[in-house]
């Protein structure tokens, strides 16, 4: 197999939040600052859960963290498609009564993540797309920030260079996830994205869609997922690691088995973070680079 596969795990327990910021190839001398954003992220949902909210409130505070930090490119710092403009995916789920929700191609708003959450709390619909996901947002009383607040000259340069077909030297990926689990059993996971650099317009990813970029199973754990979106879509990656973990294998070899998969039946790289029922973590990645950290009553780690 020519894909290096790095996986850690099997430390955790109650009151869990792992978070990740992207599969890709963060150069050298950032990647302490990448690490860092995950801590301080994963330690915002960690002292949701202390507070006594729900994995579900730990995954979307977590998540918003990384949204509003321009290190990574979900929410403010997106990546931009093809005609320069920002389409945000995001979706969350929770493991027990399998409720789930998700927006795709929604532009103008800061925090798609916490519009995801409105859409698992309203309920009648999963996943809401484009002008419908902005108008659904505008109706739960979410502002639109316009554009441009979103778009960083990092987003921009990196758009440029794509388009000149530079291949760029440092690159976090284009994606954000947390997995939690609480006191209660509970365990949610949540991901959100810009998608990918200079994808065409309307193009959509793996993250906003429930089974391929994210997953939860009280039954069994929870997972978010990052890398080639299109590759995660037609191996359902996050729905698949959760499935093993179910037959009973731990947290980091479902993590890696399915990075392997990936790996040999598409020759894709890309990245997982996975939850057990008990809080135990794993994570895979294939990428050179995967930030990452974990905080719970346990104590917390971070790496890349
Ligand atoms: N970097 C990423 O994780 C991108 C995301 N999985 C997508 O394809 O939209």
């Amino acid at each position: 197999m020519k894909h290096v596969i790095h996986s850690l795990g099997g430390r955790g327990g109650r009151r869990s939040v792992l978070v990740h910021g992207g599969a890709g190839d963060v150069a050298p001398e950032r990647r302490p600052l990448h690490a860092a954003g995950c801590l301080r992220a994963a330690r915002e949902g960690a002292r949701v859960l202390s507070e006594g909210g729900s994995a579900l409130d730990a995954v979307e505070r977590a998540v918003r963290v990384l949204e509003d930090d321009p290190l990574f490119n979900a929410g403010t710092g997106a990546c931009l498609n093809e005609e320069g403009h920002i389409e945000l995916d995001a979706s969350i789920m929770e493991g027990r009564g399998l409720r789930a929700g998700a927006v795709c191609a929604l532009s103008d708003f800061a925090e798609p993540i916490a519009i995801a959450r409105a859409a698992l709390e309203d309920g009648r619909h999963v996943l809401y797309a484009a002008h419908g996901a902005a108008r659904f947002a505008r109706m739960k009383g979410f502002s639109p920030v316009g554009e441009a607040a979103l778009i960083t000259e990092a987003a921009r340069e990196a758009l440029a260079a794509a388009q000149q077909g530079i291949r760029a030297t440092s690159w976090a990926g284009n994606t954000v996830g947390a997995v939690a689990l609480d006191e209660g059993g509970l365990t949610a996971a949540a991901t959100s994205t810009g998608g990918t650099v200079n994808k065409r317009v309307g193009r959509v990813g793996d993250s906003p869609l429930i089974g391929a970029g994210t997953y939860a199973d009280d039954e069994a754990g929870a997972v978010s997922t990052t890398g080639h979106g299109e590759g995660m879509i037609r191996l359902v990656v996050a729905h698949s690691a959760v499935e093993r973990m179910r037959a009973g294998i731990d947290a980091v070899d479902a993590a890696s088995g399915i990075i392997a998969h990936l790996a040999e039946r598409l020759d894709i790289t890309g990245g997982v973070i996975a939850l057990d029922r008990t809080g135990r973590f794993g994570l895979a990645r294939s990428t050179a680079t995967m930030s990452w950290a974990a905080v719970g009553d346990w104590g917390e780690e971070s790496g890349v």
